[in-house]
């Protein structure tokens, strides 16, 4: 880990025999602590093989791609339908998202993903590059924890020279499972921050939301 411009990079590194976590970066402490943890050695070997497809996907012409591409306003894109979701997870839902990052003579004026924290509740990130893509800022605000633990900002960075791939893995909740702070961390003396809210309620919120308001505020109580 190291830091640039204010941020934190992180990546992926070389396995060391039987650990399963090769870098927890934790940082703040208490109201401000937040991290991210890079797992190595977890057996899940097709996962090179996902970048390979993730590779020729990327490869085929535009038209093609645009063609199976995620549509306006829906979570669904790349061949899934939405029943076929709420079918095969009657708990969670899991939504994957590909990357490509082509390389860029002037990264610094490619727009791309902008910062943010994901409104997931676990994102699982493979990371296909082999240098640092992927940067954590220190200011992002984690709703469902009473703002005591923090989703960490990040935006992912080009290369002058080099493709990065990625495959991300949204964990959510189920749509109907009721949400907000931890009944625990409002009970020690701490306000409740957040407003309580089913998960399906915090979605059309979230796709509702208007750009040039902060979306963490119109949570509050
Ligand atoms: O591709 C990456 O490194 C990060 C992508 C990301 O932050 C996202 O898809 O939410
Ligand atoms: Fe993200």
């Amino acid at each position: 880990m190291s830091t640039y411009n204010g941020a934190v990079n992180s990546q992926v590194k070389s396995n060391s025999r039987n650990r399963l976590i090769s870098g927890q970066h934790h940082y703040g402490k208490g109201r401000n602590a937040r991290g991210i943890i890079t797992m190595v050695n977890h057996g899940v070997s097709s996962v090179n093989n996902m970048g390979n497809e993730v590779k020729r996907f990327f490869e085929l012409p535009l038209q093609e791609k645009t063609r199976l591409a995620q549509k306006a306003g829906s979570l669904e894109g790349y061949g899934l339908e939405d029943t076929k979701m709420s079918e095969s997870f009657h708990e969670g839902l899991y939504d994957i998202r590909m990357n490509c990052y082509p390389p860029c003579p002037e990264p610094e004026r490619v727009l791309g993903i902008i910062p943010h924290a994901d409104n997931s509740a676990i994102t699982l990130l493979v990371d296909f590059g082999d240098f640092p893509g992927l940067q954590f800022l220190k200011d992002g605000k984690w709703v469902m924890t009473n703002e005591i633990y923090k989703a960490p900002e990040h935006r992912p960075v080009v290369n002058k020279e080099k493709e990065r791939l990625s495959i991300v893995t949204f964990c959510y909740p189920s749509p109907s499972i009721d949400i907000g702070p931890v009944k625990k961390l409002t009970d020690e003396g701490n306000q409740q921050v957040y407003k309580n809210m089913t998960n399906a309620e915090f979605f059309n919120m979230f796709f509702n939301r208007k750009l040039d308001e902060s979306f963490i505020d119109s949570l509050r109580l």
